[in-house]
Formats: structure tokens, C-alpha cells, sequence
């Protein structure tokens, strides 16, 4: 249970250490929550995920998954509302590449707090928590109703979190006009912001081929097929990508498709052909991709390997809703303004990877991918991931800007 002050209290409540701002023992004793895959622990999150703002709501969307959502009533709350998402969980560790335990929050001499989720996307969570209890304490309200939403398994596809969570009768109830979710760092000085995303598509191809003895030269193989045709086909795709993204100056990686063979199977025996063998790709591509198109070059290819060479999805991601960022949209506006009026400087693209704002979009939100954090080398899911401390604490007071402004966006002319 998250106290109603600034002090620490997740997962055992620590004291602050001499001199450290609560929001950052905060954030240091959430980060020790072991909420990373393959076997999340959730438990301490559903316990935690309060603070008491107005009305809090847990929804199983699947057995053991639970998404949070706490709620603070805006005075018009007939308006739509505004969503502030984050997701619970975290990716692997390679303990062995770690400068520290990835789920000891330490902070070294210049303020750099290291952990797995210290940039995705943890920080963020604390970030909205620690905003709204400040304003709270200021005694502002929201015009519009806002809220904190803790969706589980982002990191694994969403399916039992926010994809199903958005068909829910509960999130339409939520009446969301507009959503903020996850973002990425900036090295520089600008923060980065995402309008769109690509699309995720995880294929796996299956290459069925005459089997024999490991000694002869055997024809039409699943090893000629899979190499010959398959691999060399994508890969070749994946170079010319590449180059697109080289050649051009104002292209990000958010605007080519990436294609990377993530698995190989099959085989049995040195001295066995096998009888089958699959290798799995995963794709993103851009929003301004024909999808058709794109799936009929991937039938083509397979065609040249051998009729009998299937495929199949364990991911396609087909809605490509992108939101607006014209100066005439009143959110993006809203946003931009505020941030501005911070003296910020965005930087807008097309998110390279893919966050549960692909959800929220595909149900026709307009969703803004953002974590504030410039200055600060991009690690996410990467050994050493960390946060500073000063960086995290600047966070806050983008939200304590951000939050009431967009919760005071009128009333539009179709709304109550
Ligand atoms: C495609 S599921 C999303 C999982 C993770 N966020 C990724 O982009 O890989
Ligand atoms: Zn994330
Ligand atoms: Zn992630």
C-alpha cells in the first residue's frame, strides 16, 4: 500500500537513505519488486497499487493478471477522461553482465539508480503516482477524470493484459479520450515522443523436405529451402532496409521494417536429413506499410521455396492508427504546449518497438508514447539498465504540468 505522502512503502517499506528524496526511495523500492518474466510476481503490485485519490478498481482479466486503475474524479466527469498507463512488468536479466544485482536499485556516486525497469518503465509509474499526489496535496482538481492504469505482461504481447483488457465493458466505462504511455530516452537534449508504432509481426516458416542418410546428396531438403530461398530472401529484404535507413537523413528506425531471424529448429542426427525445419523472423513495420502487400512478397517467397513451405503468425499486428500531431488536434496542442512552455524540445517519430499503446489506438484513443528522460542513453531490456536519479525527479514535474493540462482540455462540441 503506497502511503499518502511522498514517503517510501512498496514491498517492505524501506527508509529513505540520509538525504535522498522520497520519490526516489520510492521508485528504488518498487524497482525491487521481482515483476520479471518468466514468472512475474504480480502479488506485491496488487497490494501497492493504491493511493488514495478517489476510487481504485482491480479487474482479473486472466487468471493471475490482474490491471489496476485508480481513479480521480474530475469535476466535469461526463468528459472524457485521461488515461495514464504504465505497465507492471519487466524483461530477463543476464545477471552476469550486470554491474549490480538488477533488482537492487543501486545508485552509484552520481546519482544513476541501476535496474531492470529503471527506464521501462517503472519509472514512469512512480513518475504519475508521485505527480498526482502533489497536486493532490496542492489541492488542484482535474476538470476531466484521470486515470493511473497498471496493466500486467506487456512484455510478452499483451494478450492477457491490455489486449484484452481494451474489449473489456469496464475500459469502455473508463469513457478515455486520451492516453499516455511509454516512451523512450534521448541521448541529447530533447525528449522523444510517439505518435505511432510499428507493427509487430512474429513468423515462423515451415520447411518440409525429403529426409535420408546424412552421406548423399539428397534432393529438395528443408535445409536447401530454408537457406537457399527463405533465409536469403528475408535477410536480403532486411539488408535493403538497412541501407534505406543509412542512406536517409531523416528517416529513424521507427520508419523501415526490421527483420531479425530470432530461432532455428529442427534435426535430429548428424546423419539425418531432416524431414522438416522452421526458422522464425521478427518483423516491424512501419504504419505507412500496404500490410496486404507486404504479406503477399512474404507468400511469394515461400512459393519459390517449394509449394509445400508454410507459414505461420504468433504475432501479427495489423491496425495502423497513427495520432495526430497537427497543431490544430487539442490534445497534441495541449501537449506540445505544455511541454513547451517548459522549455522542451520534442523530437516526434514512430515508436521502433511495440508498446500497449497499439491497443489503446486500435480502439480509436489517441495515445502519446512518452517517458520523460533526455540525457540519457537508451536501455531498455539491456544489461546495465539505469536512470538518474536527477532525471527521474525532473519526471515528476513534467507530469505535475502535463496532467493538469490536458485534465483541463474543454469541453469539445459533442461532449456532455
Ligand atoms: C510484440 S509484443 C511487445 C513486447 C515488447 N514491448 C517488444 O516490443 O518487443
Ligand atoms: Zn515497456
Ligand atoms: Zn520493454
Amino acid at each position: 500500500m503506497l502511503p499518502d505522502k511522498d514517503g517510501p512503502g512498496v514491498g517492505g517499506g524501506q527508509s529513505s537513505p540520509e538525504g535522498e528524496d522520497p520519490s526516489v526511495s520510492l521508485f528504488r523500492d518498487y524497482l525491487r519488486l521481482k515483476t520479471v518474466h518468466p514468472e512475474p510476481d504480480y502479488g506485491e503490485i496488487q497490494k501497492c497499487s493504491s493511493v488514495p485519490i478517489c476510487r481504485s478498481l482491480s479487474l482479473q482479466v486472466c487468471p493471475g493478471r490482474v490491471v489496476s486503475i485508480m481513479t480521480w474524479e474530475g469535476t466535469n466527469p461526463s468528459l472524457k477522461s485521461i488515461l495514464l498507463n504504465s505497465h507492471t512488468d519487466v524483461v530477463p536479466v543476464f545477471q552476469e553482465h550486470w554491474k549490480y544485482d538488477a533488482f537492487s536499485a543501486f545508485k552509484d556516486a552520481e546519482g544513476n539508480i541501476y535496474a531492470r525497469g529503471s527506464q521501462d518503465m517503472k519509472c514512469v509509474t512512480i513518475q504519475y503516482i508521485q505527480a498526482v499526489r502533489r497536486l493532490k496535496a496542492e489541492g488542484w482538481k482535474p476538470m476531466r477524470t484521470v486515470h493511473l492504469m497498471f496493466v500486467p505482461d506487456e512484455e510478452v504481447g499483451g494478450h492477457k493484459g491490455m489486449e484484452t483488457f481494451v474489449k473489456h465493458p469496464e475500459f469502455q466505462k473508463l469513457n478515455i479520450g486520451f492516453a499516455l504511455d511509454e516512451g523512450l530516452a534521448n541521448p541529447g537534449e530533447p525528449f522523444t515522443v510517439f505518435y505511432g508504432e510499428r507493427n509487430p509481426w512474429w513468423i515462423t516458416v515451415h520447411c518440409p523436405g525429403s529426409p535420408g542418410h546424412g552421406s548423399r546428396f539428397v534432393e529438395n531438403t528443408a535445409a536447401e529451402k530454408l537457406v537457399s530461398v527463405i533465409i536469403n530472401s528475408f535477410l536480403d529484404f532486411r539488408e535493403k532496409e538497412k541501407h534505406r535507413l543509412n542512406t536517409s537523413e531523416c528517416f529513424t528506425l521507427g520508419d523501415v521494417t526490421t527483420v531479425n531471424m530470432t530461432m532455428v529448429k529442427g534435426g535430429v542426427a548428424y546423419n539425418v536429413i531432416p524431414a522438416e525445419m522452421d526458422v522464425s523472423f521478427d518483423l516491424r513495420i512501419p504504419p505507412t506499410v500496404n500490410l496486404q502487400e507486404f504479406e503477399r512478397q512474404i507468400k511469394q517467397w515461400c512459393k519459390e521455396a517449394g509449394e509445400d513451405v508454410t507459414y505461420e503468425f504468433a504475432q501479427k499486428h495489423m491496425n495502423q492508427n497513427v495520432t495526430s500531431t497537427e497543431e490544430n488536434d487539442p490534445w497534441w496542442s495541449t501537449f506540445s504546449a505544455a511541454c513547451k512552455a517548459m522549455n522542451m524540445t520534442l523530437e516526434k517519430e514512430i515508436f521502433p518497438a511495440a508498446t500497449d499503446s497499439r491497443f489503446i489506438r486500435a480502439v480509436g484513443i489517441p495515445a502519446i508514447g512518452f517517458s520523460p528522460m533526455n540525457r540519457t542513453p537508451i536501455l531498455l531490456h539491456d544489461h546495465n539498465e539505469y536512470l538518474n536519479e536527477q532525471v527521474f525527479l525532473k519526471g515528476i514535474s513534467v507530469y505535475e504540468r502535463l496532467i493538469p493540462a490536458l485534465a483541463s482540455v474543454p469541453a469539445f462540441p459533442d461532449e456532455a
